[in-house]
């Protein structure tokens, strides 16, 4: 792993984008409005898949906050995939488009750079600027619609006020989330419906794909390549944007940040994708759940990006729309200007036409992919539940570059789990979703390190083998500890050169990571949150992960995509704002972590009193052993204080805190027969 590792650090690139200046140089003159009618069309696809877990009004924020991009309006096209089929999302949906021909305006007159109502509101300007209040209290009023029809469970006769609504909420009553015929409905049209002052819109389209009991539906990888098509029939843009419901644009001018690399005719010809990291609103100071993963997003995308360029993370990317359809050898060179993107416009058909809706629908089926290449060599591909990683991956073999944009200001920001059980499913999933390229046929190791380049393939294979790190953390966290209770010592004594070596290592190893984290804005305290959500992830999401593979290939389970929840309740947000960690649900991962942490505890109380008692050497000959214990309940003071001392409703559950001193108990006595 260490030796994958070194891949990222070979090569790191840092990039800076002008697209005033670039959008000048490429397009010809400051001549604005000539600038603005030569910039290409933009799609963007945001997928939800579940109103209870996704609550549709933040979603129907996160579309506003793109529609009001500082880009001609009638460029862009806002695709919605609502895998759930629920007509709550609908609704939101619909008061959306009615909504956003106020804001998009209010935005631009106002010159606000956070356009997602949701967030702007929660500003200081938002709640109390001049201007604002008539349109907040609009906002509002949508807002509380749309979230007493989750209160009912369905959309009630007396929300409805228009009678076109009405037509539009019909189609979409009483869909069942697994089986249900496809749903495309344009809510709005760039060149029909226009804004309170009488300018152009931007398309919003909802999209529920056709979905089936007995048709796989490939998660969120096959939802979007329904997407794909349906847009291809609508709009067809060269360049589409790809986000999770909950990721929002946090700056309207991210669109012409990604130009600046995707327009580049020096990289054009082979670049697939731009993509931004993925950054989050919210997270307390010291990021108790180390949910930001820097490492993951910054760092390592900065290391990719002098390979191939960053791994697709699944929002925040905008990708050059042919790319997903065959490798750049197999294409024709583009007839336009920029090498890899058509910035020519599709011919003028409603999209609203019968023809164009009854082509989208057919291509929303869920029958439509049975014996194409839709998964396989095009679109996005399916195979793995780290559809992102993968599709990236199987991109870069192909010969395509991806490029990574990291402006100081995030361009979009999105929900971490804020609650430790959900931030530790998630990571499972993704582990599970890794190896499962892993031991395919396309792994890094093999395949990679050929098709792409040797580098590029060491990087892909460390997140492949990524859950492969419970391994060690497992041993560390449990076999030095059971030595010390038995009195073997494991590792050199204080006074041999040997202990230089571990000395050295650890020291070397934790400052490293110390620098590198502090190097891309991180803080101290967000670093010790990070290693220590890396021990606690190590030993509950990578092992269950690595389990759940296995039994996925024995037969006994299928993989599922389990959504990250984005609603909080009160009580655990309030916690999470203090930096306490919320343990209040019967999880298996809490049973492991209390186990590990009492074992730790005992090893570090029986090891010391053992050292003391000794008549000399006690310390010298088990000082790293000691040492390992004390680090190890360092990191644990958080799981030992839910256990025995908290006694809110975030405290571990007593019945996993029994459990939990039963299995130290069994592991204890087990150590007997080792040592
Ligand atoms: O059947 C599905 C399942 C999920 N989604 C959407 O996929 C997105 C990501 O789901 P989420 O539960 O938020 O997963 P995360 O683990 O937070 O997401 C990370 O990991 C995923 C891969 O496991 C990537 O797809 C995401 O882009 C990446 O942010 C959400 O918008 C969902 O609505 C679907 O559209 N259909
Ligand atoms: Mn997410």
């Amino acid at each position: 792993m260490w030796l994958f590792l070194q891949a990222f650090r070979w090569r790191p690139v840092r990039r800076k984008e002008h697209p005033h200046l670039l959008l000048e140089a490429m397009i010809g003159g400051r001549d604005n409005s000539l600038q603005q009618q030569k910039l290409p069309a933009l799609d963007v696809f945001i997928c939800t898949a579940d109103p209870c877990k996704e609550p549709p009004a933040s979603v129907a924020s996160t579309a506003l906050s793109v529609m009001a991009y500082d880009y001609p309006a009638e460029k862009i096209s806002v695709y919605v995939s609502d895998d759930g089929g629920s007509e709550l999302t609908l609704f939101a949906f619909v008061e959306a488009a009615r909504f956003a021909r106020h804001w998009l305006p209010f935005c631009k007159e106002n010159g606000i750079d956070q356009r997602s109502p949701d967030a702007y509101f929660t500003t200081s300007a938002g709640r109390d600027g001049y201007g604002s209040e008539k349109i907040r209290l609009m906002y509002q009023s949508m807002k509380e619609k749309v979230e007493s029809t989750m209160e009912k469970g369905f959309v009630s006769n007396d929300l409805i006020i228009h009678e076109e609504d009405y037509d539009i909420l019909k189609k979409g009553k009483g869909f069942s989330r697994r089986d249900h015929p496809s749903m495309i409905q344009v809510l709005l049209e760039s060149g029909k419906d226009c804004d309170i002052n009488g300018n152009a819109m931007p398309n919003l389209i909802y999209v529920s794909r056709e979905k089936s009991s007995t048709s796989p539906h490939n998660f969120k990888a096959g939802a979007l390549n329904t997407l794909l098509r349906v847009s291809s029939v609508m709009t067809n843009a060269p360049i589409f944007l790809t986000l999770d419901c909950d990721m929002c644009s946090n700056d309207p001018q991210a669109p012409q940040r990604a130009l600046c690399y995707l327009l580049d005719p020096s990289m054009a010809s082979k670049l697939s994708f731009v993509q931004f990291p993925q950054r989050y609103r919210g997270l307390d100071d010291d990021d108790i759940y180390g949910g930001e993963l820097r490492r993951l997003f910054r760092i390592n995308s900065q290391g990719l990006d002098g390979l191939c360029g960053p791994n697709y993370v699944g929002t925040g990317c905008f990708f050059v729309r042919r790319s997903l359809f065959g490798p750049p050898s197999s294409l024709p060179s583009s007839p336009s200007a920029f090498a890899g993107v058509d910035c020519t416009t599709k011919a003028d058909v409603s999209i609203r036409a019968d023809g164009t809706v009854k082509k989208a629908h057919e291509v929303a089926g869920c029958r439509y992919e049975l014996h194409t290449m839709w998964g396989s060599m095009i679109g996005f591909r399916y195979g793995s539940l780290v559809e992102d990683y993968y599709t990236g991956y199987r991109l870069h073999c192909e010969g395509w570059r991806s490029v990574f944009c990291d402006p100081e200001r995030p361009a979009f920001l999105g929900d971490s789990p804020r609650n430790l059980n959900d931030g530790l499913s998630q990571c499972r999933r993704w582990v599970v979703g890794l190896y499962e390229v892993a031991f395919s046929r396309f792994s890094p190791l093999t395949y990679g390190t050929r098709k792409a380049s040797f580098s590029t393939g060491l990087c892909y294979a460390y997140y492949a083998f990524w859950g492969a790190w419970c391994i060690p953390i497992t041993v560390y966290a449990l076999i030095p500890q059971l030595g010390l209770i038995y009195d073997t010592p494991l590792f050199p004594k204080v006074s041999s050169t040997g202990f230089y070596l571990y000395t050295y290592l650890f020291l070397a190893s934790y400052c490293h990571d110390l620098i590198e984290f502090l190097r891309v804005e991180g803080t101290t305290r967000r670093w010790w949150s990070d290693q220590r959500m890396w021990m606690i992830r190590g030993l509950t999401s990578f092992s269950f992960g690595t389990m759940e593979y296995a039994l996925n290939q024995m037969g006994v389970s299928a993989p599922g995509f389990s959504l990250t929840s984005k609603v909080m309740e009160d009580d655990q947000n309030a916690l999470y704002d203090e930096g306490v960690f919320y343990f209040g649900v019967p999880s298996p991962f809490f049973t492991l972590l209390g186990t590990v942490a009492i074992v730790n505890l005992s090893s570090l109380v029986v090891g010391v009193l053992k050292a003391t008692r000794k008549e000399e050497g006690g310390f010298d000959e088990m000082f790293l052993q000691i040492f390992i214990s004390g680090f190890a309940v360092l990191n644990c003071l958080p799981v030992i204080e839910a256990m025995f001392i908290r006694r809110d409703g975030g405290r571990i559950p007593r019945k996993i805190t029994n459990l939990s001193i039963l299995l130290a108990g069994l592991l204890c006595s087990f150590g007997y027969f080792i040592f």
